[in-house]
């Protein structure tokens, strides 16, 4: 009797602020073909959520951290619990490679790149550039390298998709003694980007120029011409641009002179201030989280909201200029999929541009990408869901066969 060949699996972690998340692919003469995904959700919370299931919706795996417990559940004890988790529920498959998302590449890495423990140790000099991410994915990589030192991993960066910028985009007006030592302005979110980038050709979007939003915990846009990144609104850091869930977002640079002189505030505290006690949460007083928000009667909760659409609607303006044009808009990420409020004011911002939402759509586009506009909509309008790890998952099996 022949025994069923055993197939390979590429695992992929995408450790973002706030979740972890993790997927197993099979890697099929032809394809990727997931066979488990999971997450955990709600990390440095009251109320910490993991979840495993089958890509039929089937749950393999659930747990919830609550109160003292969930507060002491962060970033490094959540992926030990994952590796643990994936260890036991391979189904037969035998792990060839892990792919990372790595949000700073820097100057350096301006494609996925194998991880050795010299390239780790480059990428760590970037942490002080992601200070709620790139500590956290450099994390598993150490972790697997020191307990199965032979396996192939891949970091894929978040600052790649944008090295196509042209160099007024990603410039300061800093002196070159500064700019020369790699402040400028790099992009993120562009495993997401990336993925978008390949589906608008299906859309008819292919030669188009296409703003992206992307609208998780961290938001960003994406001014795309033809496929390629020419814009965005994340700089040097991820913490410029729009307001997200816990960061400001954009701010007068005055003011944080101002909260050093007068409120005698620290490095340190500027960090955490801009980083984890701003945007949404920071507005609000009551959540970072979309959800909670657009269900809470608070004043509060809607001023928050309110100002997350108006300056996502503010820095269409901006992108549409660097484009010198606007064919489509493009929502996706955790907000961008779900929430058709936050779409709906959106669209009514970007109006002036030519984008005339299709109500009914936006309430109920159904499942995969859907259009949102009106059919008369100078400017189309879509949800297109995102896949970072299916990106991850692509780049990692490409250098795995370069590499075999
Ligand atoms: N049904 C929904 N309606 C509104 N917001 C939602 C919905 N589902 C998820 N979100 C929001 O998406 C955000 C998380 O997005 P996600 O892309 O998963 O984040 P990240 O990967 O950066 O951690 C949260 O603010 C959450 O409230
Ligand atoms: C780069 C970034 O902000 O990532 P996330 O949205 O996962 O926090
Ligand atoms: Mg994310």
């Amino acid at each position: 009797m022949r025994r069923r060949k055993i197939s390979n699996a590429i695992i992929v972690i995408n450790a973002g602020s706030s979740s972890i998340k993790f997927s197993l692919f099979a890697d099929e003469t032809r394809q990727l073909e997931l066979f488990l995904k999971g997450q955990i959700e709600g990390l440095r919370t009251d109320n910490a959520h993991f979840i495993a299931r089958h890509p039929a919706g089937d749950v393999v795996g659930e747990r919830r951290w609550t109160g003292t417990e969930a507060g002491a559940f962060d970033h490094d004890a959540a992926t030990r619990f994952l590796m643990g988790f994936i260890n036991t529920h391979l189904e037969g498959h035998k792990v060839e490679a892990v792919g990372h998302r790595i949000v700073h590449g820097g100057g350096d890495f301006t494609a996925p790149a194998a991880l050795d423990a010299a390239v780790l140790d480059r990428l760590a000099t970037f942490v002080p550039l992601a200070p709620l991410h790139q500590r956290h994915n450099l994390a598993p990589a150490r972790s697997i390298l020191a307990s199965t030192p032979g396996l192939f991993q891949v970091g894929c960066f978040d600052t790649a998709f944008h090295a196509t910028q042209p160099p007024l985009a990603q410039a300061f007006a800093l002196p070159a003694e500064i700019t020369d030592r790699g402040v400028r302005r790099y992009g993120f979110h562009g495993l997401s980007y990336e993925y978008i980038a390949g589906q608008l050709p299906a859309l008819g979007l292919g030669g188009a120029k296409v703003i992206v939003a992307h609208l998780g915990n961290g938001a960003s846009l994406c001014a795309i011409d033809a496929g390629r990144s020419v814009a965005s609104t994340m700089g040097f850091t991820a913490v410029e641009g729009l307001p997200m869930g816990t960061r400001s977002g954009t701010l007068d640079p005055g003011v944080l002179l101002y909260l050093m002189d007068e409120m005698h505030m620290g490095p340190r505290d500027l960090e955490k201030l801009l980083y984890q006690r701003s945007g949404l949460l920071g507005v609000s007083g009551i959540s970072s989280d979309m959800r909670t928000l657009e269900t809470s009667p608070e004043p509060r909760a809607k001023l928050a909201v309110d100002l997350f659409t108006y300056r996502i609607g503010r820095e269409i303006g901006s992108l549409a200029a660097a484009l010198g044009g606007l064919d489509a808009l493009v929502f996706t990420a955790g907000i961008g999929e779900h929430s058709a409020g936050v779409r709906e004011a959106v669209c009514h911002h970007a109006a002036w541009l030519g984008v005339e939402l299709d109500s009914g759509a936006n309430a109920h586009p159904g499942e995969g990408a859907a259009r949102i506009s009106t059919p008369g909509s100078r400017v189309a309008a879509w949800i297109v869901p995102t896949d970072e790890e299916q990106m991850i998952a692509r780049h990692t099996r490409r250098l795995l066969t370069g590499a075999t």
